[in-house]
């Protein structure tokens, strides 16, 4: 990597935007995954221990630039302060006077963690105004959010042209350990997308579909491609504008050969819930007012032979909506599959892909979970990310 790292500075007595994500899933409240906590962990010590004043900065959800309760940080400083056994203050600003102030409270190696940057209009927009702002709490950036690094925002992008700059820990290991994968990809080289976000990770395919030899479909964002072949898909996700693009990149896969996989058949559900009911139908057979919310049975027994037969595999996004026991079943096979193969790299991506991944107990099985699934996913294409291509060359 030709980026700036930690070892570049000298940080002591110095102020460090620090970004990460800490955009945790959590339940009334609660953080129900610390895996990016954690992953955060060995940079925020690092600076802290070199004699830094620490102020992260992250996302947390989706807020659209207003202050969402809900979305706080708060929960996310409690527990850190219990990993880091000091006390990390939450700051209900991400700029402004309040920050200011408790950033010039704050001590040598003395750790604060700012409010959800996404409460301000101008993060998402990359507006330099807030970027300069961010900057001026500062002497010096460190990127370490490598699960955001796909986002050209304010925090994690338009900063880096306000302050000298580095990447994290973190950051550098995850391009470290992509890179290798991907430089002389191992053969057959599979890909499997699922998860909810279909805006985000359907452009993906494309790029993809030059890489893979095998491409595996799951998660809401199968039904796109499902009703792209003609099906009904009752109720289930659907973005209506993207079933063109679904057709194209099926006839694409055929021209080049990769093989595209879809569900044969899936669990339908007549409500969103665990207590609904639910029967397994053919892909042809999901009724007007239900809902596919996982992969059938014969699905997954496909997927799970292609799987054990892959040499490398990225894996973004569950299979199914794998929160709810009943519809985990086929996340569960594919998780499985991978860790009963044994020959087989496997690059987990997302955050609820890992999570998943760390319900079943099943993460020291892989070879590599990664913090960021969008952006493992725009890496693993080949795409630059920003907020990478922004930091400070060596
Ligand atoms: N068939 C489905 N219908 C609705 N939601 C689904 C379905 N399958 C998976 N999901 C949901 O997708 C979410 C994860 O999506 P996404 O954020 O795209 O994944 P990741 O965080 O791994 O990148 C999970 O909360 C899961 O419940
Ligand atoms: O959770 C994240 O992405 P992921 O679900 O693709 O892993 C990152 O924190 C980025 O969040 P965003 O997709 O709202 O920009």
């Amino acid at each position: 990597m030709n980026k700036k790292t930690l070892y570049d500075y000298d940080f002591a007595g110095k102020t460090v935007f620090c970004r990460v994500d800490f955009n945790v899933p959590m339940k009334d409240g609660k953080i129900t995954d610390e895996t990016r906590i954690q992953a955060a962990l060995p940079t925020i010590k690092y600076l802290s221990e070199q004699g830094a004043r620490v102020l992260l900065a992250s996302h947390l959800g989706r807020p659209k630039g207003e202050v969402v309760e809900s979305l706080r940080l708060a929960p996310v400083a409690t527990r850190l302060s219990e990993l880091l056994g000091k006390e990390v203050q939450a700051v209900q600003e991400a700029h402004g006077p309040v920050a200011k102030q408790a950033v010039e409270g704050l001590e040598d190696g003395g750790v604060l963690l700012l409010e959800n940057v996404r409460f301000y209009p101008g993060e998402e927009k990359n507006d330099p105004e807030l970027a300069k702002a961010f900057a001026s709490l500062a002497d010096i950036f460190v990127n370490d959010a490598f699960g955001a690094a796909h986002r050209a925002h304010a925090s994690t992008e338009g900063i880096a042209h306000y302050l000298p700059s580095a990447a994290g820990f973190l950051m550098e290991k995850e391009l470290d350990v992509l890179g290798k994968a991907l430089s002389n990809p191992e053969r057959p080289f599979t890909a499997v997308i699922g998860g909810a976000k279909v805006k985000d990770k359907i452009g993906v395919i494309d790029n993809l579909l030059d890489k893979v030899d095998n491409l595996i479909i799951g998660g809401g964002l199968a039904y796109t491609f499902v009703k792209a072949q003609g099906y009904e898909v009752g109720k289930s996700l659907l973005e209506e504008d993207k079933l063109d693009l679904a057709k194209q990149f099926m006839e694409k896969a055929e021209q080049k050969g990769v093989k595209f996989y879809m569900p044969e058949d899936v669990i339908v559900a007549d409500d969103f819930s665990d207590d609904a009911n639910k029967k397994e139908v053919a892909i042809s057979g999901i009724p007007a007012d239900w809902e596919a919310l996982d992969i059938g049975p014969k699905t997954r027994k496909t997927y799970e032979a292609v799987l054990k037969a892959s040499k490398l595999v990225i894996w973004n996004g569950p299979m199914g909506v794998f929160e709810l026991e009943s519809f985990a079943g086929g996340t569960k096979a594919v998780a499985n599959a991978l860790a009963e193969a044994s020959d087989t790299y496997s690059v987990i991506g997302g955050g609820d892909s890992a999570a998943a991944v760390e319900q079943f107990g099943l993460a020291d099985k892989m070879s590599h979970i990664s913090t960021g699934g969008g952006a493992s996913l725009e890496f693993m294409e080949g795409k630059e990310l920003p907020g990478v291509v922004a930091l400070s060359e060596k």
